[in-house]
C-alpha cells in the first residue's frame, strides 16, 4: 500500500480522487490548500496530486519544497484548461505527469500506476539520494541540496539539460549525475569538448567518417554521435561551439540524424542531450555569436550550479575531502585541518570555485611536509592576503567612520589601535610564525616583533637559528 497525497480546493475532485485512489488500495490523504497540503507531505507520502490553481498560492510554486520533503515523493499534476502554466514547464520541472481536468478514471490510475512502478524499481535498484551522493557530490549546503534534487528530477525526464555556472563549480560532475541516475546509466556518456573542436576535423569527430572520405581516413570511423546512441552525449563549453557548426548540429539534436564524412547514406542515434556553459548564452544570441534556436533547443531544463561562496557551509566538507584525497594521493599520512585555516578557506571567495579548492588543499598537502596538520601558513599567500585584507568586523574595517564626533580618539590611540588589529590578524593567519609573517607584510622580523611589542601582543618566543 503506497501513501497518496490529493492537494486541490475543489471537493469534488478531492471525493472523487479519494474514492478511486482509495479502491486502488492506497492510503490517501486529502488537502484543500498549499499549506495544509505541505504539512500532510512531510510526514512522508509516495505521490501528489496537486492543482496548481490554490487558494493560498499557485502550486508551481511548490513543486521545489513537495518534492524535497521526507517521502520525495512523485508529483503530478492534476490542473484546468484555465491555468496558464503548461505542461512542457510542468514537465521541465521534474513533475512526473500533468493531467488536465475533467479526468477520465483510467487516465489518473494509468499514470499513478506508472508513478508507483517507477518508484518500486529505483527504490529496489538503491535509495536516489544514495545513488547522487555514490556520483560523488559532496555538500550540504541549502543551495546543494536544491541543486541535487534538481539532478534528480532532470535525470528522470528525457528532456535536454543545460548546465550554467561558474567555472570550476562542477557542472561536468552534474552532467555525469544526471546521466548516472537516469534509465540510460549502463550505456555510454560521450564527452564533446566544444572549446577543442578543430574546425577542420570537427564533423569526422562527430559524425564519424568513411574510408578514403580524405587524406589520413584509412579506416571508417564512429563519432561521438554514433557513440553515445542509448546514452547521453554531453557538450561541454557549449557556447564555445563554432557558429559555422551551430546549424548542422541544431538538426542532429533536433532529428537525431547525422551522416558521416564520405558516407552516402544517414544514420540514427538515440541520445539524451545535455550540455554546460560557463558563458552567457542569451547575451551571446543577443550578440549573433550563438543561435537563439539552438539554446531553445539546448534548454528545456536548466540546472544552475550556483558557486562556492555561495555554499560556504560546503567548503569545511569539501576541504576535508580534498585533503585526504591528496594524501592518499601523495601516499603521505592523514592531516587534518587546524581551526584557523578553516577560517581563512570560509572567508575566501574562491573565484575558480571547487576545483580551486581542490587545487589549493593539494598544494597544502605538499606544502606541509611531514606536519600532521595543515595551517594557514600552508596555504598560498594570496588566499592568506585575501583573509588579511577582510575585516573581522565591520567596526574594524575603519574604526573611525562609526566613531560619533563627540568620541573620536586622538590619532595615536586610533593608529595603535588599527595596528593591533591588523598583527592580531597577521599572526592568526601565519600560525604565529614570525619568518611567515615576515613574508606576507613585507616587515623585517625584528620590525615584527617591534610592532607585536608595541601593539600588546603577546610574542612568540624567537627560534634558534
Ligand atoms: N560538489 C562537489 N563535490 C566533489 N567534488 C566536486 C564538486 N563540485 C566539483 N567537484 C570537483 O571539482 C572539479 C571541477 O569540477 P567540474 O570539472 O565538474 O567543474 P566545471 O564546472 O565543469 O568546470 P569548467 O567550467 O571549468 O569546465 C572536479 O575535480 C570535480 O570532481
Amino acid at each position: 500500500m503506497s501513501k497518496v497525497l490529493v492537494i486541490d480546493d475543489d471537493e469534488f475532485i478531492r471525493k472523487s480522487l479519494y474514492r478511486l485512489i482509495s479502491d486502488m488500495g492506497h492510503d490517501t490523504m486529502l488537502a484543500e490548500s498549499l499549506e495544509h497540503g505541505m504539512s500532510c507531505a512531510e510526514q512522508g507520502v509516495d505521490v501528489i496530486f496537486l492543482d496548481l490553481d490554490l487558494p493560498d498560492g499557485p502550486g508551481q510554486d511548490a513543486i521545489d519544497n513537495l518534492c524535497a520533503t521526507n517521502g520525495k515523493p512523485e508529483i503530478i499534476v492534476i490542473t484546468g484548461v484555465g491555468d496558464n502554466y503548461g505542461a512542457q514547464e510542468t514537465l521541465a520541472n521534474g513533475v512526473w505527469d500533468y493531467i488536465r481536468k475533467p479526468a477520465s478514471p483510467k487516465t489518473v490510475s494509468t499514470s499513478l500506476k506508472s508513478a508507483l512502478k517507477y518508484r518500486q524499481e529505483s527504490s529496489g535498484r538503491h535509495d536516489p539520494q544514495a545513488r547522487l551522493d555514490a556520483c560523488g557530490i559532496i555538500g550540504e549546503a541549502p543551495a546543494t541540496q536544491r541543486t541535487k534534487q534538481h539532478i534528480l528530477r532532470a535525470a528522470q525526464s528525457e528532456a535536454s539539460v543545460l548546465i550554467l555556472g561558474e567555472t570550476g563549480v562542477g557542472k561536468e560532475l552534474a552532467a555525469h549525475a544526471v546521466h548516472s541516475m537516469s534509465r540510460r546509466r549502463d550505456k555510454p556518456f560521450m564527452v564533446v569538448d566544444c572549446s577543442n573542436l578543430s574546425e577542420s576535423l570537427v564533423e569526422s569527430i562527430l559524425y564519424g567518417h568513411r574510408k578514403g572520405s580524405f587524406t589520413g581516413a584509412h579506416a571508417d570511423r564512429r563519432g561521438l554521435v554514433a557513440q553515445a546512441n542509448g546514452g547521453t552525449l554531453f557538450l561541454d563549453e557549449v557556447g564555445e561551439l563554432p557558429m559555422s557548426l551551430q546549424k548542422s548540429f541544431l538538426r542532429v539534436l533536433q532529428e537525431q540524424r547525422f551522416r558521416p564524412v564520405g558516407s552516402a547514406t544517414e544514420e540514427t542515434s538515440d541520445f539524451r542531450l545535455v550540455a554546460a556553459t560557463n558563458r552567457d548564452l542569451e547575451k551571446m544570441t543577443e550578440h549573433g555569436t550563438f543561435r537563439s534556436d539552438l539554446l531553445f533547443r539546448l534548454r528545456t531544463i536548466e540546472l544552475n550550479m550556483p558557486p562556492l561562496r555561495e555554499r560556504v557551509a560546503d567548503i569545511e566538507v569539501l576541504a576535508r575531502h580534498f585533503l585526504s584525497e591528496s594524501c592518499n594521493r601523495y601516499a603521505v599520512p592523514p592531516k587534518t585541518l587546524s581551526r584557523q585555516l578553516l577560517k581563512v578557506l570560509t572567508g575566501y571567495a574562491w573565484p575558480g570555485n571547487v576545483r580551486e579548492l581542490a587545487n589549493v588543499m593539494e598544494a597544502a598537502v605538499i606544502e606541509s611536509g611531514a606536519a600532521n596538520v595543515v595551517y594557514p601558513k600552508h596555504l598560498p599567500s594570496h588566499i592568506r592576503l585575501s583573509f588579511l585584507d577582510k575585516p573581522k568586523k565591520k567596526r574594524q574595517q575603519n574604526p573611525a567612520q562609526e566613531m560619533p564626533l563627540g568620541e573620536l580618539m586622538p590619532y595615536m590611540e586610533y593608529k595603535v589601535q588599527r595596528d593591533r588589529a591588523y598583527f592580531m590578524r597577521l599572526m592568526e593567519a601565519c600560525s604565529n610564525d614570525v619568518s611567515e609573517a615576515s613574508r606576507l607584510s613585507g616587515l623585517s622580523v625584528p620590525s615584527i616583533y617591534r610592532h607585536l611589542g608595541m601593539a600588546g601582543i603577546p610574542t612568540p618566543s624567537r627560534r634558534r637559528r
